[in-house]
């Protein structure tokens, strides 16, 4: 029930900008209801008045018999049928323009929602996931209002008009034609059940086979280099099967309505004969007002499942966009980041950064960083070196509040990163990862992303500082040769110094860094380890460091090893310790 209160929640968000449009809508569906209810008897009225008037001209001859009365009659006709085509002309329209509109709303706010989300969220949810709530949840939310949602509104506008006409008629009847219904709404709702319960199915697993196609188109590379095609495609089988088993059952479901509300219907329609007929043979009733009075509630009868019977048929169609807004409702209930009370803003860094007493774990009971105690002062470089799962990238995620600290806490000049509002403390962090990402755009764009109003010097600079500045002039369009996925043209070194390019151009107070470590020649490693010196000197900053070079220019290095400092200190101090440091330098390690 919650659930379906909180779908319900969704749409009301979604829709209630559009209260007047929805008003008109129902208004003009109630009288094209009325209006179709009416036609029969002016088609018959027509049909009364063209026997009348074949009857006159045959008796006066055709100049003397009076056309007046049918011509009457069919303009009303006419009118009827007229009215009725503006008033689904409305409908249809004010609906197109209502499910364009509050559509576009869901999209921007799922994208802004996914904008304020934390890394917890992308670290554990895979791109395709959240892309197929995108593309086939908003699909399902916007075909279902353009499509179904009028013809729901108006079969159950037409079974509120058939009740209506019917208790007009006749009490007695019009219950035996009810008879079925709690009977038909109590299957409808258990089939519906069982329905919904495989369209959930399906599109949770049409979301796992958007993000494993994700995946491995993003790993074609991988995949070919060791021949996983078939592996690949054996895995994509699979997932595909329980898209397929899921989308089998719940149309099985879904289609086991129609048929099943339309027994029903021709039962019930048996169940008005019999009742009719036993209300004239008992007496009750004039046999020919009888005889007509059954005729009429046969046709109430099928009038009133017809409706029922086209609802269930639409259901399949509404399920989706119920599914699509349970899935969108997810992603909104997730947490955003979450900001302290009373947060500061910092000016910059003045005195430096520290580490005390840090725990953490990604997941409740295992620790993955224990105890951990760094400081840097103002200026100074800390190096990381561990090997790989120590903790390093961990370590970073903390300090640019990616994630935050179980226990202890990470204090700049003093003041606990958790108070500080978390724009203000990354305006002041300066990043640049290990797997440097591109933009689609130009070059300019790229460097100039952390900073729109940069100008062309700065830009120049930052990208002389790393290094790429000749590297762009080479290209024939330099810094506006279009990046995109078509127009690969970068080493990940290249694309590694314009990432340093554009970290320099924020003037960034303090500076996380992580070291590329593979597909580097030694020239493009040794302008990157230049580019690093560049945007180092003078800040305060925290590097990954894989090389041997990097290490020995910094103030302080802290080793780690199973989420815990094993030793710091500077180079010299380290190699005089002999110990783990000291042994990964004599191996000439890189490490990773
Ligand atoms: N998002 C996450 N959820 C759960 N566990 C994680 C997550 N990210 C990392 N870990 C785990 O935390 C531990 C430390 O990982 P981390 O990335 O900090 O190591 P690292 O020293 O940077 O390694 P490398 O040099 O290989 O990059 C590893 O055991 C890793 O499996």
């Amino acid at each position: 029930m919650k659930k379906q209160t909180s779908i319900a929640r969704f749409f009301w968000t979604y829709l209630k900008a559009y209260k007047t449009q929805l008003i008109i809508i129902i208004v003009a569906i109630i009288a094209s209801t009325y209006l179709q209810v009416k036609t029969p008897q002016y088609i018959g009225k027509s049909m009364e008045e063209l026997a009348t008037f074949a009857g006159t001209s045959l008796m006066l001859g055709a100049d003397k018999a009076d056309k007046a009365p049918l011509i009457e009659v069919v303009k009303l006709l006419l009118m009827l049928y007229s009215m009725n085509w503006i008033a689904m002309f409305i409908q249809n329209i004010l609906m197109a323009g209502v499910t364009g509109k509050s559509t576009n709303k869901m999209r921007i706010s799922l994208f802004k929602k996914i904008e304020r989300m934390t890394i917890k969220f992308f670290d554990s949810h895979q791109d395709g996931e959240i892309l197929s709530r995108f593309t086939s949840d908003l699909d399902n939310i916007s075909n279902t209002m353009n499509q179904a949602l009028i013809q729901v509104l108006t079969n159950i506008s037409m079974m509120i008009g058939v009740l209506i006409m019917m208790f007009r008629e006749n009490a007695q009847m019009s219950w035996a034609t009810l008879a079925l219904s709690p009977f038909a709404i109590l299957v409808a709702i258990l089939i519906i059940r069982q329905a919904r319960k495989h369209v959930n199915v399906q599109q949770d697993s049409i979301g796992e086979l958007n993000a494993y196609v994700d995946e491995r188109i993003s790993g074609q590379k991988v995949i070919i280099t060791n021949g996983l095609e078939e592996e690949t495609i054996a895995g994509f089988d699979s997932l595909n099967q329980q898209v397929k088993k899921a989308t089998f059952k719940g149309q099985v479901y879904s289609g086991l309505l129609f048929p099943t509300m339309q027994g029903l219907a021709l039962f019930n329609t048996a169940i008005v004969i019999f009742f009719g007929s036993w209300l004239v043979l008992d007496g009750s009733m004039d046999r020919a007002a009888g005889l007509g009075l059954i005729v009429m509630f046969v046709q109430y009868s099928q009038q009133f499942y017809m409706p029922l019977t086209q609802i269930s048929s639409q259901f399949s169609m509404l399920q989706l966009a119920f599914t699509g807004a349970r899935r969108l409702n997810e992603i909104f209930a997730e947490e955003d980041e979450v900001e302290r009370d009373n947060v500061v803003e910092i000016e910059g860094l003045k005195e430096g950064i520290e580490l005390a007493d840090v725990d953490f774990s990604y997941v409740a009971g295992k620790p993955i960083l224990k105890n951990i105690n760094i400081k840097a002062e103002k200026g100074q470089m800390v190096a990381l070196v561990g090997p790989t799962g120590s903790g390093k990238t961990t370590i970073m995620n903390l300090l640019n509040r990616f994630y935050n600290v179980d226990g202890g806490m990470i204090k700049i000049d003093g003041t606990d990163i958790r108070d500080i509002s978390l724009p203000s403390l990354r305006s002041h962090i300066g990043i640049v990862l290990q797997e440097s990402v591109l933009f689609g755009g130009t070059i300019a764009e790229n460097i100039t992303f952390g900073k729109r109003d940069a100008s062309e010097e700065e830009m120049i600079s930052a990208a002389k500082q790393a290094n790429i500045h000749d590297f762009i002039m080479s290209l024939e369009d330099g810094y506006e040769t279009i990046v995109s996925d078509e127009n690969n043209i970068f080493s990940v070194g290249q694309k590694q110094l314009i990432s340093i390019a554009r970290t320099i151009i924020t003037n960034p107070d303090l500076l996380i860094l992580d070291e590329a470590t593979s597909n580097v020649d030694t020239v493009t490693e040794s302008r990157i380890q230049k580019a690093m010196e560049n945007i180092i000197a003078g800040r305060t900053s925290f590097v990954i460091a894989h090389r041997l070079k990097t290490i020995l220019n910094a103030d302080y290095i802290v080793v780690l090893h199973q989420g815990e400092v094993i030793e710091e200190g500077t180079h010299e101090e380290l190699l005089e310790r002999e110990g783990f440091y000291a042994e990964l330098y004599h191996n000439q390690f890189v490490f990773e």
